[in-house]
């Protein structure tokens, strides 16, 4: 689907990086319809955010299910059907071409949208550099965005700072996923590669994943309507 196609509101997925279900919960009963679309991540989940997960999907919100499945292959294709079972939009994987190639493998007729990590947010080139990697981040990007498109993967999680460059190398079939966004004067914290939401949005992102500058906001309804009132006027 075209970002065009998406409404601003679907675009904006809150990340519920908080501590308890019951905290989680009161999040989205506050945010109401101001959020359609919420991603469960590692901390959630562990601890008992996939059966909120089941209960959002029900109450009509979309769910990404932000699981970053890194394994051998029959492990993460069974993991992946297990998922599929959840009815969640978005499941994220490592772009790892095994990887990548079972969780395919994993989602029978399920309606499950896979998602590939390529290089986290909060590295840069030195951080790379620093793992062993002879590649630049954008270089990094760019060849496991490809390896994505090839294993059948529907989205690829990025900065949107590679964004730009990268969909004329993709197309524009393959969705652009993009956390590190922060609103103006607001802290990176740990993030390294960011953006600001009008400016993803004109850089040809699909989707902004939003975490921390709503939910550590004083006031997380209002500061979600400000995104929303940004991505709206940067998608108009
Ligand atoms: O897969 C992700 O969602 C993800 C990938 C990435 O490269 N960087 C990244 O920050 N994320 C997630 O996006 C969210 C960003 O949160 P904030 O930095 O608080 O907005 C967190 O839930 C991260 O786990």
């Amino acid at each position: 689907m075209l970002a065009s196609a998406i409404s601003p509101r679907d675009r904006m997925i809150v990340a519920l990086d908080l501590p308890s279900v019951k905290e989680a919960r009161a999040m989205v009963d506050g945010l109401g319809d101001t959020v359609s679309f919420y991603k469960i991540g590692m901390e959630l989940t562990y601890s008992g955010g996939l059966p909120l997960a089941r209960e959002l999907v029900r109450e009509g919100k979309k769910v990404f299910l932000d699981l970053k499945l890194h394994d051998i292959p029959n492990t993460v294709t069974r993991a992946t059907a297990q998922v599929a079972e959840l009815g969640a939009t978005f499941l994220t994987v490592h772009a790892y071409q095994q990887t990548m190639r079972a969780a395919v493998a994993g989602l029978g007729g399920s309606k499950l949208r896979l998602l590939a990590v390529t290089v986290l947010t909060s590295y840069d080139d030195a951080d790379l550099r620093e793992a062993g990697f002879a590649l630049s981040v954008r270089d990094l990007v760019i060849k496991r965005s490809l390896q994505a498109r090839e294993c059948g993967i529907d989205g690829i999680v990025l900065s949107a700072e590679e964004a730009e460059a990268l969909r004329p190398i993709v197309g524009p079939d393959v969705l652009l996923v993009t956390p590190g966004i922060r609103p103006s004067g607001f802290e990176l914290a740990d993030q390294k590669r960011v953006m600001t939401p009008g400016r993803a949005i004109a850089a040809g992102v699909d989707y902004l994943v939003i975490g921390r500058p709503v939910t550590q906001a004083k006031d997380p309804k209002a500061a979600a309507e400000a995104l929303l009132a940004e991505i709206e006027q940067a998608a108009a």
